[in-house]
């Protein structure tokens, strides 16, 4: 099934083809702060990646993503909310046509231009396959992107967008270190969530940073230059790939800071 973000295909369709789209626990959320739970039980989280497990870049025709290497726990997330150990599988972003939308999780309404996700599997399973069908298989660490300065470890990602400009396209893309896009503080909101693509699995545990990093006006240019499109298709650009927030349904969502 072809889903895409347009009118015709996108989010507001989804359910026709993947009914857990009005579950339970969807996501993205609306972050209200003052709604947040501060929870002293939750630990900082301990992010450790290895860049010389990251594989290539890929142009999946909604996104484009890093994929790592997962086959031992080089790059792992350990503790905050999480039990147990997750491995890195990929990140990806989700950004707008303007720099007024493009965040799937908003906070208290705002919109930012763009959100990084960073995906991670339960490794008390077999595969990531395997994992994204079950409760708490996956975990996403979620970074706000802000306009601002120009952002240099930002930027040697843009620098392969030449080689993935359509849908298909992929290229090596060794030695990156994701570390280098997070935030300088690591508080975060928490919350029992999903998938934000189809098959909108109900598997994922999101952890959204408070604090963003910076992305300049010309590189949020440069990640609209890519393509929903493939080579030989007429040239769509990719923009707007977002899912709009999702009914909390009564969740908590709990604040590992005051
Ligand atoms: C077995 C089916 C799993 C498909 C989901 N794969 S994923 O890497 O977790 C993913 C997560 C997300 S998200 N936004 O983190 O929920 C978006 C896209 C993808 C993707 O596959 O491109
Ligand atoms: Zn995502």
């Amino acid at each position: 099934m072809s889903w895409r973000y347009a009118d015709n295909n996108g989010p507001a369709k989804w359910v026709e083809n993947f009914p857990i789209a009005d579950g339970p626990r969807q996501s993205p959320i609306d972050i209200v702060p003052g709604e947040a739970s501060y929870d002293a039980g939750l630990k900082p989280l301990s992010l450790k990646y290895d860049p010389s497990t990251c594989l290539d870049i890929l142009n999946n025709g909604h996104s484009f993503q890093v994929t790592f290497v997962d086959d031992g726990d080089n790059s792992t997330l350990t503790n905050g909310p999480i039990s147990g150990t997750y491995r890195l599988k990929q990140f990806h972003f989700h950004w707008g046509g303007s720099d007024d939308r493009g965040s799937e999780h908003t906070v208290a309404g705002t919109k930012y231009p763009a959100e990084l996700h960073l995906v991670h599997w339960n490794t008390k399973y077999p595969n990531f396959g395997d994992a994204a069908s079950k409760s708490d298989g996956l975990a996403v660490v979620g970074v706000f992107l802000k306009i601002g300065a120009d952002n240099p470890n930002l930027q040697k990602v843009l620098d392969a967008f030449d080689s993935i400009k359509a849908k298909g396209k992929q290229t090596t893309f060794p030695n990156f270190d994701p570390t280098s896009l997070l935030p300088g503080s690591l508080d975060y909101w928490t919350y029992d969530g999903s998938l934000t693509t189809p098959p909108l699995l109900e598997s994922v545990t999101w952890i959204v940073c408070k604090e963003p990093i910076s992305v300049s006006p010309a590189q949020m240019a440069k990640f609209r230059s890519l393509l929903f499109s493939a080579e030989g298709e007429p040239e769509c650009c990719m923009v707007d790939n977002y899912r709009p927030p999702q009914p909390l349904k009564g969740r908590p969502v709990r604040a590992s800071f005051k």
